[in-house]
């Protein structure tokens, strides 16, 4: 018997009920939920009641009372599956459709080799550091709780708590709490109650056998009305149970699909392992095309004002009426003009400039740097400042007025972002495609090749959008 089968038998025991869906392998997402028999718009397919749920109070009591109180309910989860006796009887169905270690470290970011780090772009990048971040965080209350056998010295002094654990597994190593972690990651679901109402939205989190095995799609919102659009299932919970229903027919034997969320392809390679090809959510991150653009700036107006600079004169100061030095500065002392960068840093728009499909040209912050790059030149004087000033505080924009103007902004993000093509994006992408190219010395190849694909092929979605904008730039 398949172990879907098994666990249909198993979730039927429980109370599960799926209505003309069942699980299925589907060729190149694990499993994943099909339809047995058209589907109407709006039938439950499935319902999932509340006491099937793997929460923070199933975890065995034995491991939440050895955690310290604020670790995360991730990581209390992640800890659950981890110390469980293997196999566990009582999820041992449920377990077993469970993506392998292998797949997880086949395709999550977190598992890959760290030298691969460099070739992710930037923003996936920062969520990879800040996931983890929390992992660690996680691990170290696991290490420093009684939960790990640490040296047969501590056998003999049992205390009560560790006897009460005796019948965890408790070997266990960082890749195994790390498989639970990213089981856990990538399988939960938001779940409110009054009780959890009382946590951070991150805690507010449950494990749900079935459902857990829909896979994702995305959709665009004003397509809803054209025939063949994506629209996906709907999630809802009771006190009672989660259930899930069609929002559109569906045929036998199709994919049906529930939405993790608004999710750029960078957000869904770290946290998912998959990138999502028509992905109305997509952006990229442009910073290391428009940055450079403010760092010559910065630099063109250091040396403008060292140039200008006289040498020094001896200046005798006048003393005030407390006979102190007046340390006004004189009029020839005035501050000299701020740089876009300096100007954008003090306004709070420096960095996070993205391209996206809504916004093929660059989001509002991308404007922004463009005006301040036009605006703050040292050609165009005090007036420039103003100009700009009352583009960020009244909305105010001249650029947008005139054809020359707009003309120039397109001219300055098509050169950065042509630059930044041809220097990184491209190469990003040879990198990735030519495996030699990733030789350390004679080491051997860098992480498997599934990861390298994974990279390859978010760049070259990053070139499609960045090749998107320079069309409509240069149109
Ligand atoms: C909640 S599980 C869904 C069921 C999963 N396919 C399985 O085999 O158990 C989430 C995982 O499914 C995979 N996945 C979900 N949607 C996908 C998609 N559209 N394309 C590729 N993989 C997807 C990713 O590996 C993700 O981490």
């Amino acid at each position: 018997m398949e172990a879907y089968e098994e666990l249909l038998i198993w979730a039927k025991d429980r109370g599960i009920i799926l209505n003309g869906v069942e699980p299925r392998r589907i060729p190149g997402r694990g499993m994943g939920i099909v339809a047995t028999k058209p589907l109407e718009e709006d039938e439950t397919i499935l319902t999932v009641p509340s006491t099937t749920l793997r929460t923070y109070e199933t975890v065995h009591p034995s491991i939440s009372r050895a955690l310290p109180k604020d670790i995360s309910i991730h990581g209390l989860l992640a800890a659950d599956l981890a110390f469980d006796p293997s196999p566990s009887a009582k999820y041992r169905q449920w377990n077993a459709v469970c993506p392998s270690r292998k797949d997880m470290w086949d395709y999550l970011p977190l598992t890959w080799d760290h030298r691969l780090r460099q070739f992710l772009p930037r923003k996936a990048l920062e969520l990879l550091l800040k996931q983890e971040a929390k992992f660690e965080k996680d691990w170290s209350m696991v290490q420093q709780s009684k939960l790990l056998s640490s040296g047969p010295g501590k056998k003999e002094n049992k205390s009560l708590e560790e006897e009460d654990c005796g019948t965890l597994n408790k070997s266990i190593t960082r890749d195994d709490y790390l498989y639970a972690w990213l089981l856990v990651n990538t399988r939960t679901f938001y779940h409110e109650t009054p009780k959890t109402k009382k946590f951070n939205k991150d805690d507010r989190m449950v494990l749900q056998p079935v459902a857990d095995l829909f896979n994702h799609t995305s959709y665009d919102p004003s397509a809803e009305k054209k025939e063949g659009n994506k629209k996906t299932c709907s999630v809802a919970f009771s006190p009672t149970a989660f259930t899930i229903t069609t929002t559109r027919p569906y045929a036998a034997g199709e994919e049906v699909y529930i939405c993790y969320g608004n999710h750029s392809n960078d957000f869904l390679l770290i946290e998912y392992g998959f990138l999502f090809d028509e992905n109305v959510w997509d952006e990229v991150c442009i910073d290391d095309a428009i940055l450079p653009l403010l760092d010559q700036a910065q630099t063109h107006s250091q040396s403008q004002q060292q140039q200008q600079q006289q040498p020094p004169r001896k200046v005798t100061r006048r003393l005030n009426e407390r006979g102190k030095k007046d340390l006004k500065p004189q009029a020839s002392q005035q501050q000299p003009p701020k740089s876009p960068k300096e100007v954008l840093e003090e306004t709070g728009f420096l960095g996070n400039y993205n391209l996206d499909p809504r916004n093929p040209t660059g989001c509002y912050r991308t404007q922004v740097a463009l005006r301040a790059l036009a605006a703050l030149a040292d050609s165009a004087g005090p007036q420039g400042e103003k100009k700009f000033r009352a583009f960020i505080d009244y909305g105010q924009d001249p650029w947008e007025e005139s054809l020359e103007e707009q003309a120039k902004l397109n001219a300055l993000l098509a050169q950065a972002l042509k630059r930044w093509s041809s220097d990184a994006i491209e190469k990003k992408i040879r990198d990735g495609l030519d495996k030699l190219e990733w030789r350390e010395g004679h080491e051997g190849v860098v992480g498997r090749e599934c990861h390298r694909g994974l990279l390859s092929m978010r760049w070259m979605q990053v070139k499609r959008m960045v090749d998107r904008a320079l069309k409509e730039l240069e149109g």
